[in-house]
Formats: structure tokens, C-alpha cells, sequence
């Protein structure tokens, strides 16, 4: 892999590290990414672990192979969550991973657990993942949250199928792909979208009720 490679991809996920900062996606020092830098060995960048990810720095990111093991001798631990990274690049073409916690994706996380998945349907913004037909449906799976890092990726792995951008961890957060960091930010963008909607029409509706 060329060292310009590693640059420019440092730097796209730099660009969306410091755009989800902006919308306050990293509360607590949550969340984690990680962005393609190689197909065969897989290699990849992904944030450090425990770190603010608000702060950009020149230790945000460090190189982790197809094992989710660094590359190169580093103080800095990959994310507690790479092997969810590691999974999602070896069963999809995605070129880029995100995971955020927020409100509203634990909220509707929690309230669906039990349904397995939420759906959208006749909702504009299900054309961010490429359903352009009148009765389209986004499905979104919900998985349980082991404490078991190896056991989470298994849950996550198990429910990746074609048509599926992103899986909710129950009380937990989110994680989601595309196949570059523009396409996966905007995944991300329009789940938290379609959450939001969800949750405040609920309440219009529904006075919060099921
Ligand atoms: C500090 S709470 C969040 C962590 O437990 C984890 O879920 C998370 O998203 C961030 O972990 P990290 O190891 O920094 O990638
Ligand atoms: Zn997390």
C-alpha cells in the first residue's frame, strides 16, 4: 500500500471524524471508525480507543490488519469494538464503517429489542440507501450488546445480508457501512434522520405509546 494511500484515507476520515464531532455524535468519548486503506491483506484505520473524538490529532487513527492487530509497533490500542470493523469488511464491499452512540438510535434500539428490527417505509430519505421503488423497505436489524466483544461481532456478522447498511445494538448505538466515507456518512446521516422522525412522530401520535 502507497504512503499517499494511507494519507488521503487518513485525512477522508479525519473530514468525517470532525463532521460527526460537529453534530455531537461522540458523547463520553463513544464511537468509533474506520476507513478501507487495503483489500488483500485487508488493512485498515481505525480510530483509538478511549480517546475524545473531538480532538483532532496525529494519534486519531492507527493501521490494524485483517486479525484487527496493529500493523506496526504503537502505543495506541486499536478501538475496543475494531473486530465489528473487521466483520462488516469481510461480508460486505463496504470501504468505510462508523459507529456512534446517540439518543435517538438507543431510544428506538430499546423500543424495537424485542421486534428484532425496525422498518421504514414511504419515508423520502430511504433513497440514501438506494431504494428508489414507491414501497421500498429499509429494514434495520437489532442485535443484543454482549459485553463480549468477539460475541457482538458474532451477533453483528449474523445479520449483515444484502440491502442491510447498518445494525442497532441495543442500548448501545449503532453501526453502519458504504462503500467510501462519503457513502457511509451518509447512511449514517439518514438512519439518525429516520430515527429522530420516527421517535417524534411517535410522540405526536402516540404520546410515546407502542
Ligand atoms: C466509553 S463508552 C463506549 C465504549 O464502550 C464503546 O462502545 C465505544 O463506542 C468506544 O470505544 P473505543 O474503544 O474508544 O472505540
Ligand atoms: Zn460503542
Amino acid at each position: 500500500m502507497k504512503t499517499l494511500d494511507l494519507k488521503n484515507r487518513w485525512q477522508e476520515l479525519a473530514d468525517v471524524k470532525d463532521a460527526l464531532g460537529a453534530r455531537n455524535w461522540f458523547p463520553g468519548t463513544s464511537g468509533n471508525l474506520s476507513i478501507k486503506v487495503s483489500d488483500d491483506p485487508l488493512e485498515f484505520l481505525v480510530t483509538a480507543s478511549g480517546k475524545d473524538k473531538y480532538q483532532r490529532t496525529d494519534e486519531d487513527f492507527l493501521l490494524v490488519d485483517q486479525h484487527s492487530q496493529p500493523v506496526e509497533q504503537t502505543g495506541l490500542k486499536p478501538s475496543a469494538e475494531t473486530l465489528l470493523h473487521q466483520k462488516v469488511y469481510e461480508l460486505t464491499d463496504a470501504g468505510c464503517s462508523l459507529h456512534i452512540h446517540t439518543v435517538s438510535n438507543n431510544v428506538i434500539s430499546e423500543l424495537y429489542a424485542e421486534k428484532g428490527e425496525i422498518t421504514f417505509q414511504h419515508q423520502e430519505l430511504i433513497k440514501a440507501f438506494n431504494l428508489w421503488e414507491e414501497d421500498a423497505v429499509l429494514r434495520v436489524p437489532i442485535i443484543e450488546n454482549p459485553a463480549h466483544i468477539p460475541d457482538l461481532a458474532n451477533l453483528l456478522a449474523e445479520r449483515i445480508e444484502e440491502n442491510i447498511f447498518g445494525v442497532l445494538i441495543r442500548n448501545h448505538g449503532i453501526t453502519v457501512w458504504g462503500r467510501n466515507a462519503f457513502e457511509a456518512k451518509k447512511h449514517l446521516e439518514a438512519f439518525e434522520f429516520l430515527f429522530e422522525t420516527h421517535l417524534a412522530l411517535r410522540l405526536q401520535t402516540q404520546g410515546g405509546r407502542s
